[in-house]
């Protein structure tokens, strides 16, 4: 029988079914993935197949394909990671112009990792009712920017409910991670989009604090619409990896779209002779703050801090 996995406890997996129930299972056999070296072999957002005995229980027998999964290391030094969720639709990055101000070096930071792991993003701007009018100009500006690069925005208030249903619509039949810095309201736009879930997360967290099983409890929370939010603590971006100079660009949509008519095909758009990049920077056809996030990954990776700033 083939199902879903919703729930991992470190020690069993809850699966749900594709007739509706809700099973618990263990694992039986060596699950081993290509290329990952994982201290957990299935997580959450899974595709599987299970085998129900007949007294009752059941076992994981066959996982699917992934078409994406984000990883933590298990320690800095560590070659093992740890499987976050596997199969996320779309991650919803929820900014705030303002209180607390949300940098674009942060969203582009992000962008870029979210395509390096091939999860689409869209981008919640909460707290619309607390700006005024430059703030407002701001954020419609930078709704532009995304919007013309392929991002899809949303202009919401979690608080007075502005904005909300279109947010709801576009997370039904979806597996849906939500990011943002501390303070953007994620937990109260959780809670306006599905009244009642921020308990569960609140007795999750609760349950993380004590310290037990931190590394390896996940659980996705299912919404109407037939979709699933993934809100565990810790779970808050993507991890760090690796890249060349060269690949940087490659997460920037618009950027990557001109490097091909540059004069040198290993170009890295800054100071090379004949960058179509930089020339497009000054007829403004690429924004100078997306231009600067670029500029300050390369940076950072030449200092080799890139990877700890995640
Ligand atoms: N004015 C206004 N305030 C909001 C809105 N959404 C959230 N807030 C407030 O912002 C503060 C932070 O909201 P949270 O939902 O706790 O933010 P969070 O992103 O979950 O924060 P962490 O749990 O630290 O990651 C709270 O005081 C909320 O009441 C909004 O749409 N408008
Ligand atoms: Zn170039």
């Amino acid at each position: 029988m083939r199902g879903l996995v919703i729930k991992n406890t470190g020690s069993w997996y809850q699966v749900k079914t594709e007739d509706g129930r809700l099973v618990e299972c263990k694992i039986k056999g060596n699950f081993r993935l290509k290329g990952i070296r994982s201290t957990n072999p299935i997580a959450v957002g899974d595709n599987v197949h299970i085998i129900i005995n007949q007294e009752g229980t059941a076992f994981i027998s066959e996982i699917e394909d992934r078409k994406n999964y984000i990883i933590r290391r298990a320690s800095n030094l560590s070659k093992q990671s740890h499987i976050l969720a596997a199969n996320l639709d779309q991650c919803l990055l929820v900014v705030t112009v303002n209180y607390p101000e949300t940098s674009t070096t942060f969203i582009d930071r992000f962008l870029a990792s979210a395509e390096a792991y091939q999860v689409p993003v869209k981008l919640v701007f909460n707290k619309v009712d607390a700006y005024d009018e430059d703030e407002l100009r701001y954020l419609d500006g930078l709704i532009n920017l995304y919007t013309y690069i392929g991002y899809p925005c949303f202009k919401v208030s979690a608080i007075n409910g502005e904005g909300i249903e279109e947010v709801r619509k576009s997370m039904e039949g979806k597996i849906t991670l939500f990011s943002g810095h501390s303070g953007v309201g994620k937990s109260t736009l959780i809670n306006a989009l599905v009244p009642g879930l921020e308990l569960r997360t609140a007795e999750i967290s609760a349950y993380h604090k004590k310290g037990m099983h931190t590394t390896t409890f996940s659980e996705m929370f299912p919404v109407p619409g037939n979709g699933y939010i993934i809100d565990t603590p810790g779970i808050k971006g993507f991890g760090t990896f690796d890249m060349k100079d060269e690949e940087v660009s490659h997460y920037f949509r618009e950027i990557f779209q001109i490097s091909d008519k540059c004069k040198y095909n290993n170009c890295t758009h800054r100071q090379e002779p004949g960058c179509a990049v930089r020339d497009a920077v000054e007829q403004h056809l690429i924004s100078e703050s997306r231009y600067n996030s670029y500029l300050n990954i390369l940076e950072d990776k030449e200092e080799g801090k890139y990877r700890s700033a995640y």
